[in-house]
């Protein structure tokens, strides 16, 4: 359990919010701020960020807080009980590290991970409860449920699987988390890897479509908060199954649910669906 400044225990959960001037860290700070039962112990950016010593509520729109931004995540780690990581996948690496040692709660939404860097976290969940999710909403996830069902009942000689995303003109990672969850949702109805039976780009003289392989394309522009559609595409008749994220608060409201659910578990590794109960 965190203490408050003076020193007396405190019965809410105490959160750490790591890259706090970010897109995320922002709405995380607000969506914390709004939920009952949580609130915000400490804020961490680079060592070089034009935000440290501000104070995180008010970055936010929400306020002073009397949190400021501070570029250590070390001491605050030490009296947090949990650690909400939106950030970039070198830096969810070494913060998974921390909370580890700390042996604390680390809700990571950070995308574009690879094998080893899935690798390092599943080690640090060995001490750090950890979940970690593509997307942090009920709807992708009450989504990728169906995409599983559908991928079932429809056989892979007659459906073809395709997703389809589209995001802001900053985001820097694809396919997004979002549409690689949902493709091991598909996969996973079919019984099947999603590795080695995905197609991630098409250009030139592609040859005909490989039977049961599940496709991925990628749009990027403007201000989208998050388009995705899986297409199941048979001959004479296609079905899609879509989400359209309207506000990043869908995603911290997630994250904020997810580090209170994981208070209190044993160390591990978990995915949304198991915060939601749709594991
Ligand atoms: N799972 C989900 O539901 C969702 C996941 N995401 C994912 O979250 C990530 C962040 O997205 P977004 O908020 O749009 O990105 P932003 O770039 O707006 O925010 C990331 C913030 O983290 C900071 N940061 C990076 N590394 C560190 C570090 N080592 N210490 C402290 N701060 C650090 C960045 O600082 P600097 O700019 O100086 O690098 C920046 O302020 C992406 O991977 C995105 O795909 C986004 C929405 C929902
Ligand atoms: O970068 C984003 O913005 C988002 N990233 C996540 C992803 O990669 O799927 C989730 C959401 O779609 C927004």
């Amino acid at each position: 359990m965190s203490e408050t400044t003076s020193g007396e225990p405190a019965s809410d959960m105490g959160l750490v919010v790591v890259g706090a001037a970010g897109r995320m860290g922002q709405t995380l700070i607000r969506a914390i701020h709004a939920i009952p039962g949580a609130r915000v112990i400490g804020a961490v950016e680079r060592p070089d960020s034009p935000h440290l010593g501000k104070d995180a509520g008010e970055l936010a729109g929400v306020g002073r807080i009397d949190v400021a931004i501070g570029s250590d995540p070390l001491p605050v780690f030490a009296r947090a009980d949990g650690v909400l990581d939106f950030t970039t996948p070198a830096s969810t690496v070494e913060f998974a590290g921390y909370a580890a040692q700390a042996r604390i709660v680390h809700v990571i939404g950070t995308t574009g991970c690879s094998a080893d860097d899935n690798a390092k976290i599943a080690a640090a969940a060995r001490h750090a409860t950890i979940v970690k999710s593509g997307n942090m909403s009920l709807g992708v996830n009450l989504l990728a449920v169906l995409v599983e069902q559908a991928a079932r009942a429809l056989d892979a000689d007659d459906f073809d699987i395709e997703i389809l995303e589209m995001h802001h003109r900053h985001k820097v990672d694809a396919p997004s988390g979002t549409a690689l969850l949902l493709g091991e949702a598909a996969a996973a109805g079919r019984g099947i890897a999603l590795a080695g039976n995905d197609v991630r780009s098409r250009d030139g003289h592609t040859g005909v479509r490989q039977t049961g392989s599940i496709g991925f394309a990628t749009l990027r522009g403007g201000s989208v908060v998050g388009d995705h559609s899986v297409i199941l595409a048979g001959t004479g008749e296609r079905i899609t199954l879509s989400h359209h994220a309207e506000d990043r608060a869908i995603f911290a409201r997630g994250a904020v649910k997810a580090a209170l659910w994981a208070h209190g578990q044993k160390p591990g590794l978990y995915s949304m669906r198991d915060v939601l109960g749709l594991a």
